[in-house]
């Protein structure tokens, strides 16, 4: 049995305008310890898969299972991490993983607290910066905190919603590898499933890629078994023939779609003219 398992999933939202099915027929299965990236275009319901596997919405029709139990709301065994990092910003980087902490480890002690906060602070290199507040620190620090204190929380199964979204290129790269760091820290032991725009990024983190149709009552269009090596570096991983195939094959998944909307678009225009 799946660790992870989305079973013949609608997700359908009342609007005003009536019923709009977002998803439809989703299914998926997830092994405990993969990282699975879902990719597609904007408003394929990428954010709606993530958010049923947070429990904070519900599907219509099907279910979604971890480790045996359908979900019914959020819990502690899933940490999730968004763009906009959701830093408190009257509380310091420490203050802002402590309390996390506090909340989440009821079964520690201070002291042990104060031990994994400290631990995973200097993983991700913020340790100089712990009293500082997040209007002090760098976009790139900021989501190095929200990992962090993701990783210190010890969920099972961590949800990242675009983390790396608003960032610049240098920045992401060295966050993909303080991602995969954390993770091996943990052996390999926490499902990782990532919403991306990202391309590269989707290939070089994950085990399987979701490719998303377009919405509405948008469907997964193919699954990608990436089967690189790992530990993954850039620069050995980004050269290997395996990669750009797979890289390939995804652009020409989502860039044909494009392509065929616009030959759409313009077949209106000259009907129009
Ligand atoms: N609460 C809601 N009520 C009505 N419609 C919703 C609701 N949440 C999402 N939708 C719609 O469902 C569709 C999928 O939205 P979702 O945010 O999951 O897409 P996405 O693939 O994550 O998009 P993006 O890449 O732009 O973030 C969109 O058409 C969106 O407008």
């Amino acid at each position: 049995m799946s660790y992870l398992k989305i079973e013949n999933m609608e997700i359908a939202f009342h609007t005003l305008k009536g019923k709009f099915v977002a998803v439809n027929d989703i299914n998926l299965e997830v092994e405990k310890g993969q990282i699975i990236s879902i990719i597609g275009h904007s408003g394929c319901g990428k954010s709606t898969i993530m958010n049923a596997i947070g429990g904070m919405v519900f599907p219509t029709k099907g279910k979604v299972v971890l480790n045996g139990k359908e979900i019914k709301g959020p819990g502690p065994d899933r940490g999730i991490v968004f763009q906009n990092y959701s830093l408190l910003p009257w509380l310091t980087v420490y203050q802002n993983i402590f309390e996390a902490v506090d909340a989440a480890l009821k079964n520690k002690s201070k002291a042990e607290k104060h031990e994994v906060v400290e631990k995973y602070l200097k993983m991700v290199n913020l340790w100089e910066h712990r009293e500082k507040y997040p209007k002090q620190i760098s976009g790139g620090m900021k989501q190095r905190v929200a990992i962090a204190r993701a990783f210190a929380i010890d969920p099972e199964v961590l949800l990242l919603d675009e983390p790396f979204g608003a960032l610049d290129a240098l920045t992401k790269a060295s966050l993909h590898i303080e991602l995969l760091k954390l993770w091996n820290l943990t052996h390999r032991s926490k499902t990782i499933v990532m919403v991306t725009h990202d391309i590269e990024e989707a290939v070089f983190l994950s085990d399987r890629i979701v490719v998303m149709n377009n919405g509405p009552a948008a469907t997964i269009r193919e699954i990608e078994e990436v089967n690189l090596p790992r530990p993954r570096n850039k620069k050995d991983t980004v050269n290997l023939p395996e990669y750009r195939t797979i890289r390939e094959r995804l652009l020409s998944l989502l860039v044909e779609k494009v392509a065929l909307e616009e030959s759409e678009f313009y077949k209106e225009e000259e009907k129009a003219a």
